[in-house]
């Protein structure tokens, strides 16, 4: 397939997977975004610039994992390409939880996908099949590409990754307190068990199942929804501070999770008052503040607040040229 742009711009969202009981499979995307540009060049090489997040530290050539996932999608559907210079403008802290190589995989493939002259040719379900390949599991890659909070899953016939997006109640505000420390998730998944008991695998089907209801529905049954038996108690030893934090948050009332592979946390909190008209009086209950000084003594050490909101769109790429959206 021969290339339609020569000259892409690219914008994915962080995301936050687990959500406490939906491990490896409920993710939400988050509006703190990385947004990059992709130049194709007649001539042989890659040149890549980072700014922000990540900048001195990722690789500068091929080994860019935003390059890594272009080419696999430009090779699935035989587009040739052969050097292009990248810029990465990046937001999402790396290592923290907060699905940065997914942002950037999925990154990768809706470059591609805004390159090629036939777009469908990448379509989501293709889309998703590659990220997923390359990431390992697709609680990540489902709400970057997709946006909103997603489940998904491998089809266990054909293996073929799924993702539905499910509702997210205008009351729920995600915060983000990210750590100064970094935790890579090949790490994090090192240290889970093999096997579960079947109380634990019953205990959580339950609360995954409320989460759902909880996330679109009841807010008010986000702190029993977001319980936990597979991954964040078996990780305290590799983020001992972030499963602190989750304790003292969820003792006054907070329903807080460790956001991916950690170490970040992500609180789910509540929006209460009136949220319009001329005397509104807007707050993010959460009590969170408190808890975060009762956490941290008040000194909090190199950890970042960020209140967020969900983002709905996903990935969005536009070529240049032309400045048409087209996925
Ligand atoms: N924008 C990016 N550009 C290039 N490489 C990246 C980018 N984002 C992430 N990476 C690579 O992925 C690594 C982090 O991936 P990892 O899966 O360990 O954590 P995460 O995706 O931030 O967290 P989680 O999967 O728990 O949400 C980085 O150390 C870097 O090698
Ligand atoms: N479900 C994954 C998310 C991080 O990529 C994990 O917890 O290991």
């Amino acid at each position: 397939m021969r290339l339609g742009a020569d000259h892409v711009r690219v914008r994915v969202p962080a995301t936050s997977a687990n959500l406490g009981p939906g491990f490896d499979a409920l993710g939400v995307a988050l509006t703190l975004h990385d947004e990059l540009e992709v130049r194709a060049l007649g001539t042989p090489g890659v040149t890549v610039e980072v700014t922000g997040e990540g900048a001195g530290e990722v690789p500068d050539d091929e080994r860019h994992l935003v390059v890594q996932a272009l080419r696999t999608a430009l090779d699935h559907v035989g587009a040739p390409l052969t050097g292009l210079h990248l810029t990465c403008r990046n937001a999402i802290p790396h290592g923290r939880g907060l699905g940065s190589s997914a942002a950037a995989v999925v990154a990768g493939i809706v470059a591609a996908r805004a390159l090629v002259a036939d777009p469908d040719a990448l379509d989501d379900d293709t889309a998703l099949a590659l990220a997923t390949a390359m990431e390992g599991h697709p609680d990540n890659a489902a709400p970057a590409l997709l946006g909103g909070a997603t489940v998904a899953w491998s089809d266990t016939g054909t293996g073929a990754v799924q993702a539905a997006r499910i509702a997210v109640h205008d009351d729920v505000v995600p915060v983000a307190v990210v750590p100064g420390t970094h935790l890579s998730t090949k790490a994090a998944r090192g240290v889970l068990p093999a096997t579960v008991p079947h109380a634990d695998a019953a205990f959580q089907a339950g609360r995954a199942a409320l989460l759902v209801e909880a996330l679109g529905r009841r807010p008010d049954l986000l702190l029993p929804a977001t319980e936990d038996r597979l991954h964040q108690q078996q990780r305290r030893a590799v983020m001992r501070d972030s499963l602190a934090l989750v304790d003292v948050l969820r003792a006054a009332g907070v329903a807080a999770v460790v956001s991916g592979a950690g170490p970040t946390v992500l609180a789910l909190a509540r929006r209460t008052g009136k949220t319009t008209g001329p005397d509104r009086v807007e707050r993010v209950s959460t009590d969170a503040d408190d808890a975060l000084t009762a956490a941290f003594g008040g000194v909090m050490g190199g950890w970042r607040i960020l209140p967020l909101a969900v983002d709905t769109e996903g990935a969005r790429a536009e070529r240049v040229s032309s400045s048409r959206p087209i996925g």
